[in-house]
């Protein structure tokens, strides 16, 4: 069901505003209201309507809701480097319109951070009180810095406002339904395995990452913004790779004799990336349950009925990363 914002119910028993990223670089948000009857206590007689309304968070919205999952922007670096002016304004107005909602209805908010604030770091693995070592002006630094300053508003409309807050700094996750042309690169490796293209390897692929599956994902945002806990909070699997590894281990799961190629290294690409997430296991009782291999069988499988669908895919790659003209 598609609303406009003077559509939309007055407060129920429990509204949750999630936004969301869509289209390439674009900052439209996607809104979604849940509505749980709590009167009814049996799973059965719970109700969940949906709503979505289409808007851009840069702008200001009015909806009564009890809990924000401030999720949009832009996450893939050759989405968010398209336009990176946009994803600035995503960072830092939009998380300003959804603090500015959370506090005019006393809503909980969560932000959704990423390790990205890290940059390229000089502790491994990273834990929450490391503060980072970021180029402030680099191609990265759209996004970077736009989610800096965003978690430095949660706390600061916290601190101000008594605002209830919640930071994921969210590793690499993936997962069935990621776009084919995400531009990252589980789904450019899989994509690009599957159709025996050569994998690409940007640099000489001895930087590391780390790889969550995406329910493990959704299971820590849930039980961070239920919690008490409301400091910054590692979400990732510390299951850590090189590139040169991952893109040998894509092989062998989808069995692909694709050879793999080295192109050029982008700029200020983070060296080393593994989640300490010690905080998120005391203060959440939470870790991943989902092994990489898992995950990524899943994610096989999605991807190879995309291709059957949809015939040769030609993932995104760094050269896309900007209009060519
Ligand atoms: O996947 C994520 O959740 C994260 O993805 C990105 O961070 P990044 O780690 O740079 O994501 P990728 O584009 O997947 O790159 C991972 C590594 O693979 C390399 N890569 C990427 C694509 C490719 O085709 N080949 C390749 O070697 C990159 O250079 C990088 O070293 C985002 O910026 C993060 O905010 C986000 O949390």
């Amino acid at each position: 069901m598609v609303a406009s914002t003077q559509n939309l119910h007055h407060r129920s028993v429990r509204d949750v505003l999630p936004t969301t990223a869509s289209g390439n670089g674009t900052t439209t948000t996607t809104t979604a209201t849940t509505v749980n009857d709590k009167n009814n206590s049996k799973a059965r007689d719970t109700h969940v309507w949906m709503y979505l309304v289409v808007h851009d968070v840069t702008e200001p919205i009015m909806v009564e809701v009890d809990q924000i999952y401030h999720l949009a922007c832009p996450a893939s670096p050759p989405h968010y480097q398209f336009n990176p002016v946009k994803t600035i304004k995503t960072s830092t107005m939009g998380t300003l319109n959804m603090l500015g909602l959370a506090k005019r209805v006393k809503a909980k908010i969560l932000l959704t951070s990423t390790s990205e604030i890290y940059g390229d770091p000089q502790v491994h693995p990273q834990s929450e009180d490391y503060w980072g070592n970021v180029n402030p002006i680099g191609p990265r630094s759209c996004y970077d810095e736009g989610k800096r300053v965003a978690e430095t508003m949660m706390y600061s409309y916290k601190e101000q406002s008594n605002v209830e807050v919640r930071v994921a700094r969210i590793f690499n996750t993936f997962g069935p339904r990621m776009h084919p042309n995400d531009g990252r690169v589980v789904s450019n490796f899989i994509i690009q395995a599957l159709q025996k293209k050569a994998l690409t390897i940007y640099g000489e692929g001895d930087q590391t990452r780390s790889f969550q599956y995406v329910s493990d994902l959704v299971d820590g945002l849930h039980a961070l913004m239920n919690g008490d806990y409301d400091g910054p909070v590692n979400l990732g699997n510390p299951d850590e790779f090189t590139m040169k590894e991952f893109a040998q281990y894509v092989k062998k799961l989808t069995k692909s004799e694709s050879d793999i190629i080295f192109l050029e290294k982008t700029q200020d690409d983070p060296n080393k990336r593994k989640p300490d997430i010690s905080l998120a296991k005391e203060k959440l009782g939470w870790e991943p349950r989902v092994t990489v291999k898992e995950g990524l069988s899943k994610t096989i499988t999605y991807f190879q009925q995309v291709l059957d669908e949809a015939g040769e895919i030609i993932p995104t790659g760094p050269g896309a990363s900007k209009p060519q003209n």
